[in-house]
């Protein structure tokens, strides 16, 4: 059964297309493009693939994209496919959410949260766990060993630090520069602040969530720009470029398995 998995995110989509709905299917193709882009998607990027009998995505760029999308899956001739969207709820997939209105929870956490509990639960014993994706927007959110989305973070992403900096100062219009501990010019001192920023906020919520489980958590990072973030992180964690696309599949193979 092939599978089509779609991350609608606030700068770009995703998409990949797999021969089966469940955890463990292989990859066929894949490919992302700006959102400037996506009309095209139908003659550009998915033609030529095979039909895909489900679909599954995640959103978190508003209604009017979501309709584009869903015209281009439309737009292909020989797909006969319903889109189907991920609302986050009060519990899917061995994951509760403890957020005061769950619905109003970015899809796209919620996915990646689903991913990353499942991906600590393959390694062995259930641990807390904290979810931190790179995008557009920065989010950093906390599970406890039980797999109960506690709470997290969203602090603005490289770019849009950057613009607001540019923006609401005169002196701050440089070249991306180098992280480094002590910045001595403006370029490295605005990129190290940025990714100084996300790693502190990692820190802290690790610090949180190390305090409420009385346990070291797991961390597991995604997101564009995750690999940026890397060499700057004050824990150990696990980097998974396939994150969102490894919940949808968690998520597929629960509502679809025979
Ligand atoms: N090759 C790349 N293409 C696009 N964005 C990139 C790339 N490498 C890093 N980035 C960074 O990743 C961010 C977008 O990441 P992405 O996960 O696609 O975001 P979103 O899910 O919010 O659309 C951009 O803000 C940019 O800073
Ligand atoms: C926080 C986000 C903007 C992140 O979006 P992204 O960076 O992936 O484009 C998105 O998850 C969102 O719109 N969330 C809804 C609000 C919330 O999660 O509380
Ligand atoms: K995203």
């Amino acid at each position: 059964m092939t599978f089509l998995a779609i991350d609608v995110g606030n700068t770009r989509l995703k998409w990949a297309m797999y021969d089966a709905a469940h955890p463990g299917a292989t990859l066929l193709a894949h490919g992302a493009e700006f959102l400037e882009h996506i009309d095209q998607l139908a003659e550009t990027g998915w033609a030529g693939l095979p039909a895909p009998d489900r679909m599954l995505g995640c959103v978190v760029a508003g209604d009017a994209v979501m309709r584009r999308v869903q015209q281009q899956i439309e737009q292909m001739a020989h797909w006969d496919v319903a889109a189907q969207w991920v609302v986050p709820s009060a519990g899917e997939a061995g994951v509760t959410n403890g957020y005061d209105h769950p619905t109003r929870l970015g899809a796209d956490r919620w996915v990646a949260m689903i991913g990353a509990r499942h991906q600590v639960l393959r390694q062995g014993r259930p641990r807390p766990l904290v979810v931190v994706m790179v995008g557009t927007a920065v989010t950093v959110d906390a599970l406890d060993a039980s797999g109960h989305f506690l709470g997290g973070l969203i602090l603005p992403g490289h770019g849009i630090m950057l613009r607001a900096l540019e923006t609401g100062t005169a002196g701050l219009h440089v070249p991306t520069g180098e992280v480094t501990l002590f910045p001595t010019n403006t370029s490295d001192a605005l990129t190290s602040g940025g990714t100084y920023a996300i790693a502190g906020a990692v820190e802290r919520i690790y610090q949180h969530l190390d305090a409420r489980c009385g346990e070291a958590p797991a961390c597991i990072m995604a997101g564009g720009a995750g690999w940026k973030m890397a060499p700057s992180m004050t824990r150990p964690f696990e980097l998974i470029d396939n994150l969102i696309f490894d919940g949808l599949l968690v998520i597929a193979g629960q509502r679809w398995r025979a």
